[in-house]
């Protein structure tokens, strides 16, 4: 196939749970260019069918609306747990949710994994720092959490998340992956994501543009070795954040390379065209086939 690039050693069988969401769906582009079966399950809470649409129909797609809080039956190779509400606005909302889905959840996946003998990636956050009391952050701090904050329920869910990952892997053999991701942006991001923009506006936070996210998640994954790694997604009351990145560069040769302005500038356009388009919508109730962001996608992703 002529889009295929960058063929890792053969094509896999591959779960992308929160595979509508921002992350997920830049992820499952990726993935289905490199050629692999490519299986997504969302609940669409926060996650839009309209992100992963252009794939439906294709023959190594699936798209499953499940709530991996119940279990799920299917034969993969590798799971990329991204599934959770993640911005502060919507883990907020339904907290009791927000840790089901990370706890009961992630249960679910890492057992899918034992029982496939599976690899299961963890999409873990920055916030399982807290409001960090160390500066950058290395892999080894413990983090700096308030159990009964309004955050909790998401720091807290992630942080038992990682300790269940690593509680198979010791018991049961499971090769588990845990990503700390940071702050990060680009298109199909909420509009009203609701990150950084808080109080006086003095927070520090590190960013990085999705497509480098999704090239370290794809590392983190094939690496021979269980290394965990930092990457930019998140946001609330820290008041600085920082990786300390020196084991992504050593262990996976990995660093951002997209500069923050054009980031920036490819999601401003994106967020233009999403605005056209909902205006467009208002007005007349029907998007018509050939929008501006559907070109948007086929132009930049491909
Ligand atoms: O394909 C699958 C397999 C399992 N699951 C779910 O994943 C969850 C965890 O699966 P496990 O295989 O770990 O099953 P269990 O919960 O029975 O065992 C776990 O708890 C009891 C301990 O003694 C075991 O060591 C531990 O693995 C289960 O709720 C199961 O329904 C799936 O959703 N899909």
């Amino acid at each position: 196939m002529k889009h295929r690039v960058n063929m890792l050693e053969r094509e896999k069988r591959i779960l992308v749970t929160g595979g509508a969401g921002f992350v997920g769906s830049h992820l499952v582009d990726r993935l289905m260019i490199e050629g692999h079966e490519v299986t997504v399950v969302d609940n669409f809470f926060t996650g839009r069918k309209r992100n992963v649409e252009h794939w439906i129909g294709h023959e190594n797609f699936e798209l499953i609306n499940h709530d991996i809080v119940n279990p799920l039956f299917i034969e993969v190779d590798q799971i990329y747990h991204l599934a959770s509400p993640a911005s502060p606005p919507n883990y907020m909302y339904n907290p009791v949710k927000t840790i089901k889905t990370n706890t009961i959840g992630t249960n679910n996946m890492l057992g899918l994994a034992k029982r496939v003998r599976g690899r299961l990636l963890l999409a873990s956050t920055s916030e399982v720092y807290g409001d960090p009391e160390i500066h950058p952050q290395p892999e080894e701090y413990w983090g700096h959490v308030n159990p009964i904050g309004p955050r909790a329920c998401y720091d807290e869910g992630k942080r038992v998340a990682e300790t269940m990952c690593y509680a198979y892997a010791k018991q049961d053999g499971i090769q588990v992956r845990v990503a700390r991701i940071f702050n990060t942006f680009g298109p199909r991001m909420h509009m009203n994501d609701g990150r950084v923009v808080y109080g006086e506006g003095q927070q520090t936070r590190s960013f990085q543009y999705v497509s480098d996210l999704v090239d370290g998640l794809v590392k983190l994954m094939n690496r021979g070795t269980s290394k965990i790694v930092k990457k930019p997604a998140m946001q609330d009351d820290p008041k600085k954040r920082k990786p300390d990145i020196t084991k992504a560069k050593n262990y996976l040769n990995w660093s951002p390379q997209v500069p923050m302005l054009e980031g920036i500038n490819r999601t401003i356009e994106y967020f233009f065209n999403e605005l056209r388009r909902s205006k467009h919508s208002e007005r007349n109730f029907h998007v018509p086939e050939t929008d501006s962001l559907k070109s948007y996608h086929k132009t930049n992703l491909i």
